[in-house]
């Protein structure tokens, strides 16, 4: 897909196949594309170029009939405040058109799933940051989609809130539903993505399960070495001749596939801290940019 503002080409050639069952991450630095790649999903965006298709469905030809099928939680909250809980869900349950009979059953489904059976009749306006991203998600699902389209879940939480919105992520995958989730935090992908699709100026530069992006492109142990400026330039210098890639983080430089360091070159580099490789690191080495 291809999609532009003017002069700023926000998806560039983005070519994604999500496998469905899977919990797919879009991992991306701010402005790479990964909510716009979401809005054309959902034919909130046209694209310029391409094609896309959910659930079997050309978008944005049949895009009715795809968001009837598909459960979209959105970057920003946009619950109806002056609802409580239950009523923000009756409404979306009405909108998807959940049968009438089985409506009361779908929202006390979604509040469970979300924890939020106890909070169902407190308004919007009443309720903690927490709670009402919980809702957002709980909107999402009240009409059981097989797919769920969630961007950045998590952006601005404190990491108490975050760890469980994760465990309700995980829930959904766990229970068969696909999850396409974007994300800026590497650590969201780490923990609840089976793929990863690294994006980085609207396209996808790697893809593949954590763990392997990590083995292929950072291998498995990086040292991370102190000093003053002169001596991490140093140190840089020296893995890039035996070519091992580097990464600055302020005042450290780490020398990836620290497994591939001969004797001779680790007497050069001096002591350093060992640690486990990360998709940081495999980000870092692959776009020059950082994400979070
Ligand atoms: N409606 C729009 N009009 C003009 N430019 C836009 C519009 N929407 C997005 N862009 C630009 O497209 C690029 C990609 O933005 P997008 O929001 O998709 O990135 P992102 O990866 O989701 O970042 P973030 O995590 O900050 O939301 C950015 O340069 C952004 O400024």
């Amino acid at each position: 897909m291809v999609k532009r503002f003017g002069e700023v080409t926000a998806v560039n050639g983005l070519d994604l196949t999500v496998p469905a069952g899977i919990c797919l991450g879009l991992l991306g630095a701010n402005g790479a594309g990964k909510s716009t790649s979401m809005r054309l999903l959902t034919a909130q965006a046209r694209a310029d170029e391409g094609s896309i298709e959910v659930l079997g469905h050309p978008v944005p030809r049949e895009a009715k009939r795809v968001r009837a099928l598909m459960g979209v939680v959105p970057q920003q909250d946009n619950l109806d405040e002056e609802l409580t809980a239950q009523e923000n869900l009756e409404v979306f349950a009405h909108l998807y058109r959940v049968p009438r009979a089985g409506r009361r059953a779908a929202v006390d489904d979604a509040l469970a799933l979300a924890h939020l059976t106890g909070k169902r009749h407190t308004r919007v306006d009443a309720l903690s940051g927490g709670m009402r991203r919980r809702l957002l998600i709980a909107r999402g699902l009240v009409h059981r989609p097989r797919l769920v389209l969630l961007d950045e879940p998590t952006v601005g939480l404190d990491p108490q809130v975050r760890a469980e919105l994760w465990g309700l992520i995980d829930g959904l995958r766990a229970g068969g539903t696909t999850v396409l989730m974007s994300t800026h935090y590497i650590e969201e992908a780490e923990r609840l993505a089976d793929d990863c699709a690294l994006m980085s100026h609207g396209r996808v530069v790697a893809r593949g399960a954590p763990a392997e992006l990590i083995r292929e492109h950072a291998g498995q142990r990086a040292v991370e070495h102190h000093g003053p400026p002169d001596r991490l330039a140093e140190i840089e210098a020296l893995a890039r001749a035996h070519g091992l890639p580097t990464r600055r983080t302020g005042p450290t430089v780490s020398v990836l596939r620290a497994e591939a360091i001969t004797p001779s070159l680790a007497d050069k580099l001096g002591d350093g801290v060992p640690r486990a490789a990360t998709l940081e690191d495999v980000f870092v080495v692959l776009t020059g940019e950082t994400v979070e």
